[in-house]
C-alpha cells in the first residue's frame, strides 16, 4: 500500500528519483500542449436521425486522421455519479482500499501503483490504477471495492451504458467501413475492463508522467477525463492536448481495429501527462476481443488495390507479443505487419 502515489504523496515540493524521467521521454514544455481545435465533437443523438450518415463520415474521418474523437450525448447516464465514486474511491483512507490493493500482476481485480510490474520498473508513473474486470459483471462484481457503499452499483451501471455505447459506436464503424452491422459483436468485443486512473497533483509535471507515449492493444477505448488537462495525442510528430469536456468521452481506436480495417483506422500514440495543483481522475472501459478470437484484415477490406498489411492471429497471441516487446507503432507495426507465404 505504501507504493500508492496517493498514499504517500503529502505535498512536497519534489519527487523521489525515479519518477523524473529521462530527457527526450519527460514531457518538458509539452506539459502544456494546447489543445487540438480539430478533434471532433460528434453528436452521438443524431445517429438514431437523418443525421446518421453525416455522424459515421464523421467518426470515420477522425478515425483515419487522429485515432480520436469526442462524443456527447452518449446516453450514459451515471457518468457524473461513477466520477463521483471514482474520487470519492481515492479519496478515502488507505485501509478502506487495501482489500483490492495487491502487488500480484495475475489478480484479476487490482489496485495498484505506475505499471503493470512496480517491482521491475526503471522510472515510476505518478499513477495509481484500479483495475475492474467486467466480463461477465456478476462474475467479477463481488470482488470490485466494497466502498463507497454504492461503487459496486454505480460502477457497475456505468460499465453496462458504456458496454452499450461501446456497442453502438461499433455499429457504427462497421457501417462506415462497410463491414455488416454486427462485424464487431460477440467475440471480436466480448471482454470488457473498467480502469480507472488517479494522477495525485504534481510537483514537478514537466518531469513525471502519468503513463508514457503508447497506443492501447484493445479493439476500442472509451476514457471520461472530467474537467482536468492532461491527455495528449501525437501527430505527424507533434504533440496535442484533448480538450476536457464536461459531457465528453474521449474515444480512442485501438490496436485490433487498425489491424480489422486494414490500417484505414489508426491507433494514435498518446499519453497522460500530470498536473501541478489538481488531482485528476479519469476512467472508462475499454473493450476487447476474447483470448481466443482471430483477428486478422476483414475480408471485405482486403482487394487486389488494398493488400492485407497485417497477419491473422488470435487475440492472445496478439496481446503477449504487444506486451513483451513494449514498444513503439513502428515497432509493433513491424512485429504484425503481413508476410506473405
Ligand atoms: O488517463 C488518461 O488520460 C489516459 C489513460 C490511457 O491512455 C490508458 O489508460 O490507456
Ligand atoms: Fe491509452
Amino acid at each position: 500500500m505504501e507504493t500508492l502515489v496517493s498514499s504517500w504523496y503529502i505535498g512536497e515540493p519534489t519527487m523521489p528519483e525515479k519518477y523524473a524521467w529521462p530527457p527526450g521521454v519527460r514531457p518538458g514544455n509539452q506539459r502544456d500542449a494546447p489543445v487540438s481545435k480539430a478533434l471532433p465533437i460528434i453528436d452521438l443523438s443524431k445517429a438514431d436521425g437523418p443525421g446518421r450518415e453525416d455522424v459515421i463520415h464523421q467518426i470515420i474521418q477522425a478515425s483515419q486522421e487522429f485515432g480520436f474523437f469526442q462524443v456527447i450525448n452518449h446516453g450514459v447516464s451515471t457518468l457524473h455519479d461513477a466520477m463521483g465514486m471514482c474520487k470519492e474511491f481515492f479519496e478515502m483512507p488507505i485501509e478502506d482500499r487495501k482489500s483490492v490493493y495487491s502487488t500480484d500482476i495475475n489478480q484479476a481485480v487490482r489496485l495498484y501503483t505506475s505499471g503493470f510490474n512496480y517491482e521491475t520498473e526503471d522510472y515510476h508513473y505518478w499513477r495509481d490504477i484500479l483495475r475492474l474486470p467486467a466480463t461477465p459483471l456478476e462474475e467479477y462484481l463481488p470482488f470490485w471495492p466494497p466502498k463507497p457503499a454504492q461503487f459496486r452499483d454505480i460502477v457497475g451501471e456505468f460499465s453496462q451504458e458504456t458496454k452499450k455505447l461501446g456497442s453502438k459506436l461499433l455499429e457504427l464503424i462497421s457501417e462506415g467501413l462497410g463491414l455488416k452491422p454486427d462485424y464487431f459483436g460477440g467475440k471480436r468485443s466480448e471482454w470488457q475492463m473498467v480502469i480507472v486512473n488517479r494522477y495525485p497533483p504534481c510537483p514537478e509535471p514537466k518531469l513525471a508522467l502519468g503513463t508514457h507515449k503508447h497506443s492501447d492493444p484493445n479493439l476500442l477505448s472509451i476514457l471520461y477525463q472530467g474537467d482536468v488537462y492532461g491527455l495528449q495525442f501525437f501527430k505527424d510528430g507533434e504533440c496535442y492536448g484533448i480538450e476536457p469536456i464536461l459531457d465528453a468521452f474521449v474515444i480512442n481506436i485501438a490496436w485490433q481495429l487498425q489491424i480489422i480495417s486494414n490500417g484505414k483506422l489508426i491507433s494514435s500514440e498518446h499519453r497522460a501527462v500530470t498536473n501541478p495543483t489538481k488531482p485528476r481522475t479519469t476512467f472508462g472501459l475499454f473493450i476487447a476481443p476474447s483470448k481466443d478470437c482471430v483477428i486478422g484484415p476483414a475480408e471485405e477490406l482486403v482487394t487486389a488495390t488494398s493488400p492485407p498489411r497485417y497477419k491473422t492471429d488470435t487475440y492472445s497471441s496478439f496481446s503477449d507479443t504487444f506486451a513483451a516487446l513494449h514498444g513503439t507503432t513502428e515497432e509493433v507495426e513491424e512485429a504484425f505487419k503481413y508476410v506473405s507465404q
